[in-house]
């Protein structure tokens, strides 16, 4: 499973980057408003400070185009900022319909806001690249995000669809296993919940002992001599 870290934070990219475990980074209009990323020269920009941060990977950038020769347009401003953008696209008609235009001229493209099974199969038939199902709203809705991922996995697995399912909305460490166990492809996730699963009390128990015990042998040797 791929991880992609769900932030337009540079620092946080960088850190996530440095652990040696990244694969992509998704935004989104909300997460690029939160870094204070305002306007469309300075939102490419901040793309392509996230490509030369992540020398190797995908980068989702997201349309905020509603129709479809708009979302065409923009979409191809955004893949000509640098390769490893990925063109984001809402789950609505005249997304899918832009999809397939991606689809046929080879630019890469996330479907997002994808909550059913159905919009799932709708992407794939269109030639989305990844699907996003947006896992911790669907709880928050009292339904089972980790479920949809299965079924998804599932239906994906009998049809031969190529889409990658992009486990999105991602809350904590637990989220992340079981999206790994439902057959996610990718998962992307904010900072925390990944450096959540660096941690146990067991693994700091025994640290803590193994160290002890070592500096008592050191101890115990410079004593012999
Ligand atoms: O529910 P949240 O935490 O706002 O997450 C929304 C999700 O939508 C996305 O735009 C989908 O890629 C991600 O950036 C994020 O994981």
């Amino acid at each position: 499973m791929k991880f992609f870290i769900d932030t337009a934070n540079l620092a946080q990219i960088k850190e996530a980057h440095d652990l040696g475990i990244l694969d992509g980074v998704t935004t989104n209009p909300s997460l690029m408003a939160k870094e204070g990323v305002k306007g469309e020269e300075a939102v490419m920009k901040h793309y392509l400070t996230i490509c030369e941060l992540v020398d190797d990977g995908d980068i989702s950038a997201e349309v905020l185009s509603t129709t479809v020769d708009e979302i065409i347009e923009e979409g191809k401003k955004l893949a000509a900022i640098h390769p490893q953008i990925v063109v984001k696209v809402p789950m609505i008609k005249d997304g899918v319909k832009a999809l397939k235009w991606f689809s046929d001229n080879g630019i890469k493209t996330n479907c997002t806001l994808v909550f059913s099974a159905g919009q799932a199969i709708l992407a794939a038939k269109a030639g989305a690249n990844y699907v996003s199902p947006f896992i911790g709203r669907i709880d928050d809705s009292n339904w089972d995000g980790v479920e949809l991922i299965k079924q998804i996995s599932q239906i994906y697995k009998i049809q031969g669809y190529k889409t990658e399912i992009l486990a999105a909305s991602i809350r904590s460490p637990l989220h992340i296993v079981k999206c790994a166990e439902a057959g996610a492809d990718v998962v992307t996730s904010p900072l925390e919940p990944i450096l959540g699963l660096l941690k146990h009390p067991l693994t700091d128990i025994g640290l803590a002992k193994f160290l002890e015990d070592a500096k008592k042998m050191r101890a115990e040797l410079a004593g012999v001599k």
